[in-house]
Parts: structure tokens; C-alpha cells; sequence
């Protein structure tokens, strides 16, 4: 069943087509990440999953589960983010807002669910410290657990793990590949970082103005656009069963 569906779409700003002709779809679990270079319509496309850029042409699907469950966003990271003058807790629960409807404060509900996403990115002891006191890759685990707060099933992360040392980086994608394989969360992440893309997804997107390639991992590994792309000499893809028998290192 198909979770995000994108059909001919095609994106621009003030009449200038940036994006052409973008066809994928994405199932409920699955897993895709978008790679290009810079300027190749990456988060745009993002912005229109999100309806915040409507398409000049063709059209974007947001399944009913997508719509009922809401959609969790991890924007890009800016520095007027990192000196949140807010503790941990508020941050998080900040993801619920949209939530609480009516009612002017957080119940205890609230605050149950806002530790319970901590605990699933790891940060449940730092709930009552200050946001701007945490290094980069803690923030950006504080933030996953706010976009966690907004969603049931679906997850856009617009590169989650950019500017983060390796081990850090590591951590990020293997909290992501527990919340796709453990809870069942829908992952779509642009990055940059196509090895990482090739570990972690199942499907990737690659852009470039245009749709290049939209497939399984395997088959972008062995494709002309895929191999262009993909850096440093042999890479051997290994799906994530292989991958763990291997004992390679699975995001
Ligand atoms: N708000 C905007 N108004 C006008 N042009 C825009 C706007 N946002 C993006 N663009 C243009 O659209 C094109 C695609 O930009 P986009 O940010 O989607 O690329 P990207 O693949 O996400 O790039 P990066 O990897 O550098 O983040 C670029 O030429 C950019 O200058």
C-alpha cells in the first residue's frame, strides 16, 4: 500500500521550473532516501510532500494513513535552532502543539509522550537540561524526537545527520533504522551522503532538476546514474540481512 505517491510532478518558483517529471512512490515501512547534488530540487520536492510548494504540474499523493497519523518533519538545521533558550522537555512537547488543539497547556499525557519519544532517540536523561547546552548531535536528536511528537507514521528528514562527526552520524542512522524496522515508521531522507543512503534505505531517489533514477537500492547500485555517483572504487551493496550476517556495519 502506498504511503506517498508522486506522479508527474513538476515544481517552480516565480514560473521557473526547477524540478521536472517526478514519478515514485513510496510504501507504508518503507525506507527512501533522495541524493543529487546541490540545487538538484531535493528539498523542494521535500517542501511539496509537505504542501507547502504545490506542483506547477502533475501531482503529489499523501495516503490516508500519512494524513490521519500526521507528518513528522526534521528540516535542515539553522543556527538560530542551536540557541533555543528552552530546555529539552519544551522542545520536544513543542512538537506536539499542533495536538493540543484548543487546550492553552501540556497535560501529563503530553509529557508522557514527549519522554517516550526522548527514550526512542536515546536522550530521556537529558530531559531537563537547556537545548542550546548540547552538542549538534544531540540537538539533532532532541529535534527527531519533536518531529516524532507530530507523527505515527510518517518521517521527512531533510539531511539529519549533515555537520555530525562519524560516530554521531552512525547513531542518527541507526536510531532511524530502529524507528523504520522496530516501529514501523515510513523514512523519507535527503542526504548527501549516498553511502549512508545505500546502507540505510530500500529505494532511492536520485535528482538532478529531474528524476534520474527511482528504484531499490540494488538496482541504483548497478545503474548508469547510480554508479556516476557513487564514490571511491567497488561497492558491494548489502541488503540488511546480508549486511547483519556480515557483520558489516548496518546504519
Ligand atoms: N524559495 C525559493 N525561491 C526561488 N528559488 C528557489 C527557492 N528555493 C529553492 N530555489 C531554487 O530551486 C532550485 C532547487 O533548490 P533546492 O533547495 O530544492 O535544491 P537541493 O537539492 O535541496 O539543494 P541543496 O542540496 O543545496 O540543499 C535551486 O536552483 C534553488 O536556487
Amino acid at each position: 500500500m502506498s504511503l506517498l505517491a508522486c506522479r508527474n510532478a513538476s515544481f517552480a518558483y516565480d514560473g521557473r521550473k526547477v524540478l521536472e517529471d517526478v514519478s515514485f512512490e513510496v510504501a507504508v515501512g518503507g525506507y527512501l532516501c533522495i541524493v543529487g547534488e546541490n540545487g538538484a530540487g531535493k528539498s523542494t520536492l521535500m517542501q511539496g510532500l509537505l504542501g507547502l510548494v504545490k506542483p506547477v504540474g502533475g501531482s503529489v499523493e499523501v495516503g490516508a494513513e500519512a494524513r490521519a497519523g500526521g507528518i513528522g518533519y526534521l528540516p535542515q538545521q539553522t543556527a538560530v535552532q542551536k540557541d533555543f533558550p528552552a530546555s529539552v522537555e519544551e522542545v520536544v512537547l513543542s512538537g506536539q502543539l499542533r495536538r493540543c488543539g484548543l487546550r492553552p497547556f501540556f497535560g501529563r499525557g503530553d509529557r508522557r509522550e514527549a519522554e517516550a519519544k526522548l527514550r526512542l532517540v536515546r536522550m530521556q536523561d537529558f530531559r531537563k537540561k537547556c537545548f542550546r547546552d548540547l552538542s549538534g548531535g544531540q540537538q539533532r536528536r532532541v529535534l527527531l524526537a519533536r518531529a516524532l511528537c507530530a507523527t505515527r507514521s510518517l518521517l521527512l528528514l531533510d539531511e539529519p545527520a549533515a555537520g555530525l562527526d562519524p560516530r554521531m552520524q552512525d547513531e542518527m542512522y541507526q536510531i532511524l533504522n530502529e524507528l523504520n524496522r522496530e516501529q514501523g515508521m515510513t523514512i523519507v531522507m535527503i542526504t548527501h551522503d549516498v553511502q549512508s543512503a545505500l546502507r540505510c534505505a530500500r529505494q532511492i531517489l536520485h535528482l538532478n532538476g529531474r528524476q534520474l533514477f527511482f528504484g531499490s537500492v540494488e538496482e541504483y547500485s548497478q545503474s548508469a546514474a547510480g554508479r556516476r555517483f557513487i564514490d571511491g572504487g567497488p561497492f558491494r551493496v548489502l541488503s540488511g540481512a546480508a549486511a547483519k550476517e556480515g557483520g558489516a556495519k548496518l546504519c
